[in-house]
Order: C-alpha cells, then structure tokens, then sequence
C-alpha cells in the first residue's frame, strides 16, 4: 500500500484507517536503524526492549540455544519467544544454523543483521514487531562456518537444539524404505565431518559433544508431522549405530545418544500459519519507509526481511528434557505430557487442521485459486473440508485436554482458513505432499482400521487422492499447464502417470497401482482398503477434460 503525501505529511493507509506519521522517513532494518528507535514507533512498530547489538556480540562465545532451518515460522515464533525472554532479562539468544543454501543466511538474515520484521496480519490490522532473538547465525556449507559449529556444539552451556527443517530433512530412507544412497556414504564417512544431510550432521555433532564430555542436551523438532521427536532420534540414531558398526565410534558413544536422560528428543506440535512472504505486506511495510523490504527468490522460494503469519499460535512440547532449557513455559508454550502432545497433534496434524490445508492445496492448484481464503468463499471446497474435519476426521480425534477439539477446528474453519488478510498459497501447502499424506491421512486410515470403523464411508478422503494424482500430472482444471510445488518423488510419480491426456481413456488401475499400493506414501496399501478402487474411478472421472475436477468436486460433495 503506497504512502501518500499530505500537505508535506506522509500518511499510510492502514486496513480503512491511514494513520499518520510526524516525519517522513526512509529506513533500512538493521541495527543501526534500531537506535532511532522513534521512527520505528511513529510508524507504530514495536523494537526489541534490549541491547540487540550487546546480545548478538554475547551470544558468538556463549551460546545457548540452536536452531536448524531458521525460516519463516522460526523468525515469527521460536525466534519472537526468544526474543521476549531477552527483554526479560533471560539469557536465551538463539544460534541459527542454515544447512542448505549459505545464500539463504545472507541474503535473508545477515543482510538485515539478523533482525527480521514480523508482521500479524488479521482483518484490516497489521501488527509489526522487530524480533531479534536470532542472535548468530551460522551456514554449514559456508567455509569456517561448520569449525565454529562444533566448537559451539561442544560448549556445555548451549543444550537445547530446535529444528524447523521440514518433514523431508530427517528423511534418511528412499521410497522403498531402504536406507537412501546419501545416508548409506554418509556413514561410510568419518563421522567428525561435515555431512550434508541434516541427521548425519547432527549425529557427527553428537559425536563432537560427546568427546568433549558428553554434556547432556535436549533437541526439540518443532516440525509438523507424527512424534516428529521419535523420528528425529530414530535417524540420528540409525546412523550414529551405522558409525558403530563399522568401528568408527564406540558402544558408549551409542550408549549415551540412546539415553534420554543425556540426549533428549521430546516430542512437540507447532501450529502458526505462516505463509510465504507476501507482496502486498512488502509494499505496506515499504510504503512505511522501509527500503530494503522488497521479496527476493533463492531458486523458486520467496524470501524477505519480513515474515507475515497469522496471530493464532500453539507450542505443545513434551516434558521430556535431559538438560537446562528455556523456560518456555513462562511464554505461552505448553510443557506437558506425552498423551496430552499426542492427542494434540492428532487433532492438530493428522486431523482438524493440515489434512484440510492439504486438501484446499491440491485442490485449490489444479483449480488455480490464489489463496485458501478465496477457497473457503467457494460453497463446494468449503463443504469438501467441513465433511473432512467434521464427518471423517473427527471420529478419530480425541480430546487433548487443552483445547477442545470441536472450538479448535470451528476456529480453523470459521477463522484461520477464511482469514482474507493472510496471503496463504495453495502452492505452498502443495509442496512435499508425498511426505505429508502418510501423516496428514495415513495415521487417520490407520485409526479407522484399528478401531473397525467403516472405511467405505470415506468420501473426501479418495476425493483428495484422487485430485493428488489429477494434481500430479501438471495441468489445471482449465486445460492447461502449471508448475506442481517441488517434492522429492515428484519425478518418480509423475513417472507413473507419463502419457495421461486429458479426455482420453487411461486404465486407472494399471497407472495408479504403484501409487495407491505404496505404504509409504499412504501409511498402508489403499489396495487393502476400500479406497483404492473409489480412488480409480474418481481419477477417471477428473481425467475426463477441462473442468471435471470442479464438476467432480461438486457431485462428490452434494
Ligand atoms: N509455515 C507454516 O505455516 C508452519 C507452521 C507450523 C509448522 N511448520 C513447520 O515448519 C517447517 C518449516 O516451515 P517454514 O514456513 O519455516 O519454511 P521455510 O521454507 O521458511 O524454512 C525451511 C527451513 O528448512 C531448511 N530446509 C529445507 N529443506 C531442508 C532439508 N532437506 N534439510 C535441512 N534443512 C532444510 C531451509 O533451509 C529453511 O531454513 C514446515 O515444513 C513445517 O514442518 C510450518
Ligand atoms: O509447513 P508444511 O509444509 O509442513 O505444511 C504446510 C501447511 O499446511 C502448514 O505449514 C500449516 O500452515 C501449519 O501447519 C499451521 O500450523
């Protein structure tokens, strides 16, 4: 939203309201701009209440808290917890560390001296925030970066390692289930060096710590999918054990990862949505005066100094700690139970919240829709994902106590999707769906399947798969070509489907089998469920031409 200039004043138009500012200024965030602290409050921005520069210069010789994968819903959440107990006087600056792309480091958080301006977006309101408790940052595959690493990763005092690094980043096995190539050179190699994968760089850390004399430490997966905890000790594990066996590290060192009162891996859920950042919150915090929030690409993701989420926010983390940790407990976070994590995140991941997210994903991309807003406006996407919570999800859910499941989804319904001022993508959501369906869907197929419920009464469901694979064949409802959001079996899939047209006769059966009958994808053969055939003959009908996803949808949900 531009600034417009009024008799020599500048005045922003915010939601209907233009609030009006006493100068006209132009600033770049950073931590020279934070000492003119008025700017930022005339502007109606709230800044950090400590010395950031102070902080960041403490935190390089004493860390305490890393994080891996410091995007989006790391700056806006994890990193804004951190920042209040900073203002708090509680000594927890985060180290962030980029595994992947040092460009990300740089361009993204080094450029703006690791600050980053949170935007809450909800109705005409527009709440910013500098947050600074991102106090070092770090990029392994930058040289020096990883010899820093481990002498941070050796140091007692730093014990707690969170991690938003996406479902596909603890991933060590193929699509078969087999341990993948990489993990198996990963632990053909010495394990003190600087592995790639992120699991085999966190195990070889682990060995660093534990020659240093094993001060114990807790690592907290604030990623979104089942017992992300266990699955995170799992592959770390696998391949510390695979260093063992090969002679490479001692018994003891497995000894001491495997005892959770030294290396701790609770279980947490993370819930906050944070879409990439968007335009229109660039040009408004530009129209602010601020020249240097422009979006930027690394590859095909956007990334900016901003980050825009939604105000709704939960942190569920089981109380299972080996070492010091931050109190998280004092800022809103829940430390509980195991069950209580348990029951939240089936309602939260596997039933009332990112099943539907993914429904409206695959479906709002073929259909090209440009948010999940637009999509809860439509009568028949909206009914889709009120039969899926409601009548399929539902039954499977049970009440974690904190929350009750039936306020928490009417609030994701009737609130968080429909939320106009969220620019949510459907691409977005869209990316990695191989990796999300075995939880988002799998764990409820599973449920049903244990508790003898009636899977023949699943409509939505099949209807998501279907459109899934429709999805996969890169061409909208509208005939024509899009690009799917990345995934790493996208190839392999869509390798299934080559030669599908739309209007012509395929056998289903024959292209979907390799899909519908992978366990991994789906967290159990469709083929041993009634699923599997309706799948088939949904796929048929979506395939039938131009339109028919939206004709199907409508008949399937009527
Ligand atoms: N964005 C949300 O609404 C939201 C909400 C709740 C939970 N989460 C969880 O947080 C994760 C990150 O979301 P985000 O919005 O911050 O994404 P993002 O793209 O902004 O950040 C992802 C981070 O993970 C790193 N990464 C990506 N692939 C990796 C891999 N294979 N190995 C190691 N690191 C890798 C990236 O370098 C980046 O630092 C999600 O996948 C999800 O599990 C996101
Ligand atoms: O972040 P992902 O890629 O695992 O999933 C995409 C969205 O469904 C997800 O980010 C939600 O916005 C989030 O889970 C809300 O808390």
């Amino acid at each position: 939203m531009p600034a417009i200039l009024r008799g020599g004043r500048r005045w922003i138009a915010r939601g209907a309201v233009p609030i009006q500012l006493s100068k006209v200024m132009y600033m770049k965030l950073n931590l020279s701009s934070l000492s003119h602290a008025s700017d930022y409050e005339a502007a109606g921005i709230q800044v950090p209440a400590f010395d950031v520069a102070a902080t960041q210069e403490r935190a390089r010789t004493n860390p305490r808290w890393l994080h891996i994968g410091p995007g989006n819903i790391f700056r806006i959440f994890l990193a804004r917890i951190a920042d209040d107990m900073l203002a708090d006087g509680k000594y927890w600056p985060i180290t962030g560390v980029v595994p992947m792309d040092p460009a990300e480091m740089e361009k993204q958080l080094e450029a703006f001296d690791l600050l980053t301006l949170g935007v809450i977006l909800s109705g005409d309101k527009r709440d910013t925030r500098v947050i600074a408790g991102l106090a070092d940052g770090l990029a392994t595959r930058r040289d020096g970066d990883f010899d820093r690493l481990v002498s941070i990763f050796t140091k007692p005092e730093m014990t707690t390692v969170t991690l938003t690094i996406t479902e596909k980043g603890y991933v060590i096995q193929d699509s078969q289930g087999e341990l993948s190539e990489a993990t198996r050179a990963d632990i053909a190699s010495d394990p003190y060096a600087n592995h790639e994968n992120t699991m085999a760089l966190l195990a070889g850390l682990l060995a660093h710590r534990y020659q240093a004399g094993g001060a114990p430490i807790n690592f907290i997966s604030a990623d979104n999918f089942s017992h992300n905890g266990d699955k995170l000790r799992d592959s770390i594990l696998q391949i510390a054990r695979g260093w063992v066996e090969r002679g490479a590290l001692s018994q003891e060192f497995l000894d001491w990862v495997s005892d959770d009162t030294k290396v701790a891996f609770p279980i947490s859920v993370i819930d906050k949505i944070t879409p990439r950042p968007s335009e229109e919150v660039s040009e408004y915090l530009t129209g602010l005066g601020f020249t240097d929030m422009g979006i930027d690409h690394l590859g095909r993701t956007p990334i900016a100094g901003f980050v825009n989420a939604e105000p709704t926010e939960y942190l569920i983390i089981e109380d299972k700690f080996a070492a010091e940790r931050p109190p998280f407990e004092d800022y809103g976070v829940y430390i509980t139970d195991r069950e209580t994590c348990d029951k939240f995140e089936r309602m939260k991941v596997t039933t009332c919240l990112n099943p539907l997210h993914t429904a409206l994903a695959v479906s709002g991309t073929v259909m090209r829709f440009p948010t999940i807003d637009s999509e809860m406006r439509d009568p028949d996407l909206a009914k889709m994902v009120n039969i899926l919570a409601y009548d399929e999800a539902m039954p499977v859910v049970t009440d974690p106590g904190i929350i009750d499941p039936k306020d928490f989804v009417r609030e994701v319904l009737e609130e968080r999707f429909p939320n106009s001022a969220l620019p949510d993508n459907p691409a977005r959501i869209a990316m990695d769906t191989s990796q999300k369906i075995p939880i988002r869907f799998g764990v409820t197929l599973q449920e049903y399947q244990r508790r003898g419920l009636d899977m023949d009464k699943l409509r939505v469901i099949p209807l998501v798969f279907a459109v899934w694979a429709r999805y996969l064949l890169g061409i909208a409802d509208d005939g024509e070509e899009f690009t799917p959001s990345s995934d790493p079996l996208l190839e392999e899939l869509q390798g299934h489907l080559k030669g599908i047209k739309l209007g012509e006769s395929v056998d289903a059966h024959a292209v979907l089998k390799p899909i519908l009958s992978n366990a991994n994808i789906f967290g159990l053969d469709l083929y041993t469920t009634p699923l599997a055939e309706k799948v088939e003959a949904l796929f048929t009908k979506l395939i039938a031409g131009p339109g028919a996803v939206r004709a199907t949808i409508h008949e399937e949900i009527n």
